[in-house]
């Protein structure tokens, strides 16, 4: 086991307490500086020249350290033990088979193949589409070609793969995910009353094209997309390239009172939470047009490459491919590209997807489907109607394992009694593959046992260790009276 620093990411739309609180026991280093708290990375993506971090510090312990390398000393007995940091890309790379697996190692090559955050959203995030691979590789390099530096502020692909994502909320959370049914969608924009809206209707009832300039910014693709498809994506970039400020706070609010329907009044919530933050960006007005979401602590969704998305309060577990190409339309400070997030938009109206969720009595909503095995099921009007945790939350729940359809990924998220061994819904997603556990509330002790001998490390909250596939079977134990709540990240393979 090897102790990992996450990365933190400062963006406004983070929060003033939450992660500081998380992470910030014993070594501040990793959550000192002043303002919000966004993200905390837990990474081996490639780093960016010019020094931007992207990817986790793994702290090597060595007898005897290289010049420059060594940060701390302790006399341990006779010996001297240094504490060595190395990027984890670099330390991947000198043993892939050992830290990846087999498996991982010939799938993905010297790269661990997922991302894990945890992030805490007080304001809105962007409103955003992720590519698919191709689309990606592409965009990479169209803009390597057009001499773009890999860090700047303009820049939309900072690598060549495509975005999947999984959320699990550790807290209530919030989003607006996918499109709506279209029905849903004109009620929603019915209810307000200005003219930008009611043209949005307009365009999703009678499918007439809106003018030549947004009918050129369709995909190819389009070509064979359904008439909805075509009626929803005119409608989406119709809002997304206004411009100009039509004062939606006023309007959402007038809407209120008059809007008829549970999902529709969700609709106009969140979109409501996202003008508030962007008043003069009419974008906030897409958000009528999609599936609003509220997560309990441990329900869950999955976000596939192409589903427009804004997460918009709480705190959550994200878990990617290892990716980092995020293409925004609004809502947001940073670069906007919605050329391209229209080429890789998928504008047909489907219900968010939770993903497969296996578990050991954590389920009181979808029912079991033989042995252990549950499916989630989708979320519909706003409420997750399966997967996820039962009401009584994780405490009472124990672990959950969630794997959406990639191979890249899964994760457990759960809960260990004091003097308790984590009884893992797959244990062999827990061996033989790259792991990564986070310690999230309270305590854990984490034990590997291989032919070398037994390593114990205990993780107090915000603390993290990355598993080589080589340490074999890992355990966690609650530590002292409480336990503790871990993530465990693992390929989905
Ligand atoms: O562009 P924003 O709003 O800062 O959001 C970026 C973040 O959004 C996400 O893509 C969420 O889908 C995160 O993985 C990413 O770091």
């Amino acid at each position: 086991m090897i102790p990992i620093l996450p990365v933190p990411k400062r963006y406004a739309w983070g929060s003033l307490d939450r992660l500081q609180t998380m992470f910030g026991d014993g070594d501040t280093s990793v959550t000192q500086g002043s303002g919000p708290l966004a993200e905390m990375w837990f990474s081996a993506h490639e780093q960016l020249p010019g020094g931007t971090p992207m990817a986790s510090d793994a702290l090597i312990r060595e007898e005897s350290c290289g010049q420059g390398e060594e940060k701390s000393r302790s006399a341990e007995g006779d010996r001297n033990i240094g504490v060595r940091r190395v990027a984890l890309p670099d330390l991947l790379k000198q043993n892939p088979e050992g830290l990846l697996g087999r498996v991982a190692s010939r799938q993905w090559g010297p790269m661990l193949p997922y991302l894990l955050k945890v992030i805490a959203v007080r304001e809105p995030l962007s409103l955003q589409v992720h590519p698919l691979d191709f689309e990606a590789r592409r965009g990479f390099h169209r803009e390597e070609d057009a001499g773009v530096p890999l860090q700047a502020p303009d820049r939309s692909f900072r690598d060549t793969r495509g975005k999947h994502e999984m959320v699990v909320a550790l807290e209530p959370f919030a989003a607006s995910v996918g499109f709506a049914p279209i029905a849903r969608q004109i009620r929603a924009l019915r209810s307000v009353t200005h003219p930008l809206p009611q043209r949005m209707a307009d365009i999703l009832e009678s499918g007439e094209p809106s003018t030549p300039r947004i009918d050129a910014m369709m995909p190819e693709s389009a070509r064979v997309w359904s008439q909805t498809a075509r009626r929803v994506f005119r409608a989406f970039a119709l809002a997304a390239s206004y411009g100009g400020d039509i004062g939606t706070v006023g309007l959402l609010d007038a809407a209120a009172g008059c809007v008829e329907g549970n999902a529709e009044r969700l609709m106009l919530s969140n979109a409501m939470r996202a003008a508030q933050s962007f008043p003069a960006d009419a974008s906030a007005l897409c958000l009528l047009m999609m599936n609003p979401v509220r997560l309990r602590k441990g329900e869950s969704i999955s976000i596939a490459p192409g589903t427009p998305h804004v997460y918009l309060h709480g705190l959550a577990a994200e878990i990617m491919t290892n990716s980092d190409n995020v293409l925004r339309a609004g809502l947001t400070v940073k670069y906007r590209d919605l050329p391209n997030l229209l080429r890789s938009l998928n504008a047909m109206p489907t219900p968010p997807a939770a993903p497969y969720v296996v578990g050991d009595r954590a389920f009181g909503i979808a029912g079991r489907l033989g042995g252990d095995r549950v499916v989630g099921g989708l979320l519909g009007g706003g409420r997750v109607v399966g997967g996820g945790y039962a009401d009584e939350g994780v405490e009472r729940a124990g672990m959950a394992l969630y794997h959406p359809c990639v191979d890249e990924f899964s994760l457990i998220y759960g809960h260990v009694d004091g003097g308790r061994v984590a009884e893992w819904p797959l244990p062999m997603l827990a061996q033989d593959r790259p792991r990564i556990v986070v310690c999230v509330k309270g305590a854990v002790q984490c034990r590997t046992e291989r032919p070398g001998g037994i390593t114990d490390a205990v993780l107090t909250c915000g603390k993290a260790m990355f598993v080589p596939a080589s340490d074999g079977l890992l355990r966690v134990v609650g530590y002292e009276k409480t336990g503790g709540d871990i993530l465990l990240a693992s390929t989905g393979i």
